[in-house]
């Protein structure tokens, strides 16, 4: 819908504080989840302008809005772990899931699985995982709909940790960086994944820019798929593999960028291949995003093993197995919570 109102210049942006602060308020006075969403839908037919500085001052209080991130992101993953355990909920509505959910492979299935999991998620985990291309399959409404919620679970203070997957020449991979990263992107998380086969150095755009905003980045170091090892065990002259190299250079990247301190540069490290015996993965400085819970065969244990060195740099992730209970939320955010404090037992964080 078209609305008179146009923004007025810079002193004045369209801004997402009304929802997030109906989120932020409406939960404590216990507004069912569902309600507030409701609440940011109509938002989506109105129009909403605030003064910048209200919405800087609002971020700087700490309501949450995305964005406005406080403090390092090592240390955000810490308070959510602490407080919800080390899981990574993964939000991927493929085809057959929406279907099994008995909602329609459309747009507007996608709308409601998102209601859906924003009801499951908030409350009962620290950090979620969308992975982009169930989004985008969808269009633009698809590419709405996650911006929906990415900003909806921001907005109500789950770290949001985007699997896009991205990665290019320099150029492009500065462009990656500002539709993700930072306040002022087009759909800002709090981390992102990237895949970094063009050559660690032609990240650099994306390293420089999380860093700037606080953001974290997970490059694919140690896939969780079996077609992966071929590539990534494959060895360099001088006889370092392809993986030990990617995380040899996160260290150094790390070490530089936050010395005696855990950097923002993290590895995804598929614990499905068994504990790793050439890495010293400890040294790296830095997080692990661990996939491959669940569907792909990783257990507790299995990620407990792998990750023997570091237990307290883990983020295990499970989507398949997790959503697999849906669509009832109190379903879904149990097996959440069931497996987050299985994941914490283990790994005795
Ligand atoms: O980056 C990832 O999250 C990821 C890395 C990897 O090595 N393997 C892997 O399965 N994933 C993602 O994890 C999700 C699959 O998780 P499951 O459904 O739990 O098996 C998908 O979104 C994958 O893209």
């Amino acid at each position: 819908m078209s609305s008179p109102i146009r923004p007025v210049g810079p002193a004045w942006t369209w801004a997402p504080l009304a929802p997030a602060l109906v989120r932020r308020l409406g939960y404590p006075l216990g507004l069912l989840p569902t309600a507030a969403d409701r609440l940011w839908r109509v938002r989506t037919e109105w129009v909403t302008i605030v003064p910048m500085s209200l919405v800087s001052k609002a971020g700087s209080v700490g309501f949450g809005l995305p964005g406005s991130s406080s403090a390092p992101f090592a240390d955000r993953v810490r308070t959510a772990v602490g407080r919800y355990g080390p899981l990574v909920f993964g939000l991927d509505p493929s085809g057959d899931l929406l279907t099994g959910w008995s909602l329609p492979d459309t747009p507007d299935g996608l709308e409601r699985f998102v209601d859906i999991v924003l009801d499951a998620s908030v409350g009962a985990v620290g950090v979620v995982k969308p992975q982009a291309a169930f989004y985008e399959r969808h269009g633009w409404r698809g590419i709405r709909s996650l911006a929906r919620l990415v900003e909806s679970c921001r907005g109500a203070g789950l770290l949001v940790l985007l699997d896009a997957k991205r990665g290019d020449i320099g150029s492009t991979s500065q462009a990656y960086a500002e539709a993700y990263l930072g306040p002022d992107a087009g759909i800002p998380v709090d981390a992102i994944t990237v895949t970094p086969y063009l050559g660690f150095a032609a990240m650099q755009p994306i390293l420089d820019r999380a860093v700037a905003s606080d953001a974290g980045v997970f490059v694919v170091t140690r896939s969780s798929n079996a077609e992966g090892r071929a590539l990534q065990s494959a060895r360099h002259a001088d006889t370092v593999t392809v993986e030990q190299h990617l995380v040899a250079n996160i260290a150094a990247e790390n070490n530089r960028l936050a010395p005696g301190r855990v950097g923002p540069i993290g590895s995804v490290f598929g614990p499905t291949h068994g504990p790793p015996t050439d890495f010293d993965l400890r040294a790296m400085n830095g997080l692990f995003l661990a996939p491959g819970v669940g569907a792909q065969g990783a257990t507790p244990a299995t990620v407990a093993a792998c990750f023997a060195d570091c237990p307290d740099r883990v983020l295990a992730s499970a989507s398949r197995s997790l959503l697999a209970v849906g669509p009832d939320p109190s379903r879904l955010r149990h097996s959440a919570q069931t497996l987050a404090a299985h994941l914490r037992d283990a790994l005795r964080t």
